[in-house]
């Protein structure tokens, strides 16, 4: 941006209309060449399909795709500053010097604007001025919508548009940007003291990244036509939470940590809703965990509470709806999948996974993802040890080559993760039915113990309270005496009140000295904060590097 900047400024500074329109001039100009540049860059952090496939690319050790959102606020903050740069020199400074520059001077700009000297008006309602005021007009209107309060907040808009939230308005009024590019090529055809074509270059800024997101949401277009999936369950558990399952289409393959867009006709035919993918990649469903937030997933809820029946004794959730119901489910479209942070546990040996409240989401494919794969490992070493018998061949005695090859080709068959530690924060102890399935799984099949699961209760009591302190007690001398809580039921470890988490890293950090530890959290961005912090300071003091990534919805 300052090369660009610095560029058109002694560009136009050594120009003759720098005589007439001074500092001003050289200042609009370079703050244009700028936004050329900003509003190409800004459409690529938001091509989510490209990012998706440039995260499994070696790019993705240089660049920070998890940062894509943040990136594309810092270049509409640069945005900002190139408008009023651009805009506020023109209109305030550069034009009116030009209305009342002398007889004597105009002279030189003569072919550019004219015998005559034009008016204010004349330049304000040319083709450059009108597309100028109208851009500006739509950015204005979206820039204030996209700002994190109106996304967030539940703003009562007036007729007719009362029935907007604040994240629709934000996102309807997003697509003023389509207007925005229209005006800014025909803009840049019309910009004064410019007569050559060559020199008239917004269009070639524009042309890659216009083309890639008009590409991407074609594609999206064309495949959530193709991704209209069959429900397979649908469960609505305590503290508002619905499960879709639903059929994998053929062409979806996802990672654990990606999620996918989702649809439902009967509630808007144009809201697509981003869900982190509950199910495993190996798993021959898929599955999402909605908790009900705004109207849309209230909507949801209802329409689907409608086509549910009671739960049958001994299945977990409030209500259920699956192929022995036999009643028929609203239809739902999906679109995906995305890349997100948690995908890349892949990369460590040992990982810590925290998440708070629905924000588990994105760890729960990852446990089943490794529940899968310690099954299937525990599978493999069956036949190996079949294979291959213990005992060392006596002399003499003959092992057949094929046997032996096929028994090498296995051993090369291990698992990455040595060790998996989730931290699951809740308010309160019905949330434990929304994961209780896989985490019951998890906790029968992982002989090894490679995964460590706790939930931590908040609701329940005060950090510090003796109450608390009592029932942990109690909680961990049963643990000791039957390897079973007495909350969950299961092997995983109930806790109340806070988890401490200085005690987590070190508990962690003397337990694998040396190891580079992947922390992944998905909440609140008040916690991500203090979690994000600890790695800081443990990887200042010790052996064990803790590399934080962090996701917030
Ligand atoms: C990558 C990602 C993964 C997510 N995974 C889960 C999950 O597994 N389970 C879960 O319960 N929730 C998840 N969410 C949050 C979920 O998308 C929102 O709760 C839901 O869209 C709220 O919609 P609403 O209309 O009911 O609420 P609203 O009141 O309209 O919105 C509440 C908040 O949700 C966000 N939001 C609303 N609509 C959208 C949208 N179309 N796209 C993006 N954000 C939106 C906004 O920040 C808004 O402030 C995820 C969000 C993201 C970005
Ligand atoms: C010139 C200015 C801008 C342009 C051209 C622009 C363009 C876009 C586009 C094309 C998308 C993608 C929508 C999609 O395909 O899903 C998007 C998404 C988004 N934009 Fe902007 N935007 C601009 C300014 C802003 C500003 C000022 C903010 C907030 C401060 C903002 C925040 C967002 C957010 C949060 C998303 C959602 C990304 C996601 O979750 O997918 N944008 N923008």
């Amino acid at each position: 941006m300052a090369g660009l900047f610095t560029w058109k400024f002694i560009q136009y500074r050594n120009r003759y209309a720098f005589h007439v329109m001074g500092y001003c001039l050289t200042t609009a100009k370079g703050a244009a060449e700028t936004l050329k540049l900003n509003m190409a860059l800004i459409l690529l952090p938001v091509c989510r399909n490209t990012i998706t496939w440039l995260r499994s690319t070696r790019l993705a050790r240089a660049l920070p795709f998890d940062d894509n959102i943040n990136f594309h606020k810092t270049i509409a903050a640069a945005i900002v500053v190139g408008v009023i740069l651009h805009a506020g020199n023109h209109i305030t400074c550069d034009f009116p010097r030009l209305i009342s520059s002398s007889d004597e001077k105009y002279q030189g700009l003569q072919r550019y604007f004219g015998d005559t000297k034009p008016t204010y008006l004349d330049l304000m309602r040319g083709v450059e001025g009108i597309t100028g005021i109208i851009m500006v007009v739509c950015m204005v209107v979206a820039f204030v919508l996209a700002t994190h309060w109106f996304r967030r907040s539940l703003v009562k808009f007036p007729k007719p548009f009362d029935r907007l939230t604040g994240f629709n308005a934000f996102w309807y009024s997003h697509h003023l940007f389509v207007i925005v590019y229209i005006l800014l090529i025909v803009h840049g055809e019309f910009l004064y003291l410019i007569h050559k074509w060559y020199n008239k270059t917004t269009w070639m800024y524009l042309a890659v990244p216009v083309l890639l997101y008009v590409g991407e949401r074609s594609l999206r277009a064309l495949r959530s036509g193709h991704y209209s999936v069959r429900l397979l369950k649908v469960a609505i558990y305590p503290g508002n939470v619905l499960t879709l399952q639903m059929s994998k289409p053929a062409a979806f393959r996802h990672k654990s940590g990606q999620y996918m867009f989702v649809q439902c006709p009967a509630v808007s035919p144009f809201e697509w809703h981003p869900f982190s993918i509950t199910s495993a990649p190996g798993d021959d469903y898929l599955s999402v965990h909605i908790r009900q937030l705004g109207d849309w997933t209230r909507e949801l809820k209802r329409v689907f509470a409608a086509a549910c029946e009671p739960s049958v004794a001994g299945k977990s959730g409030l209500l259920r709806a699956d192929d022995a119901t036999k009643k028929s489910l609203p239809k739902l479209l999906i679109d995906g999948p995305y890349g997100a942070p948690a995908q890349d546990y892949k990369k460590y040996d040992v990982l810590l996974l925290v998440g708070l409240g629905i924000g588990a989401t994105p760890f729960i494919s990852i446990l089943k993802d490794l529940l899968n794969n310690i099954v299937k490992m525990e599978e493999e070493n069956d036949t190996l040890s079949e294979l291959c018998p213990p005992t060392v061949p006596q002399n003499g005695e003959r092992v057949d080559l094929a046997t032996l090859m096929k028994a090498s080709r296995r051993v090369k068959w291990t698992l990455k993760t040595t060790n998996a530690y989730f931290y699951w924060v809740t308010r309160e102890q019905g949330s434990f039915d929304w994961f209780k399935g896989v985490m019951n799984e998890v906790a029968e099949s992982d002989q090894r113990g490679i995964i460590e699961m706790h939930n931590y209760l908040t609701s329940v009591y005060e950090e510090g309270d003796a109450r608390s302190a009592l029932i942990t007690m109690i909680q961990a001398l049963n643990h000791a005496k039957n390897g079973v809580d007495i909350v969950s039921g299961t092997r995983v470890r109930t806790h109340f009140a806070r988890p401490n988490w200085k005690k987590v890293f070190t508990k962690i950090s003397s337990k694998h000295p040396c190891a580079k530890i992947g922390v992944f959290y998905c909440g609140a961005p008040v916690l991500g904060q203090e979690v994000g912090k600890l790695c800081h300071d443990f990887n200042q003091r010790g052996s064990t590097k803790f590399e934080f990534h962090k996701e917030h919805f």
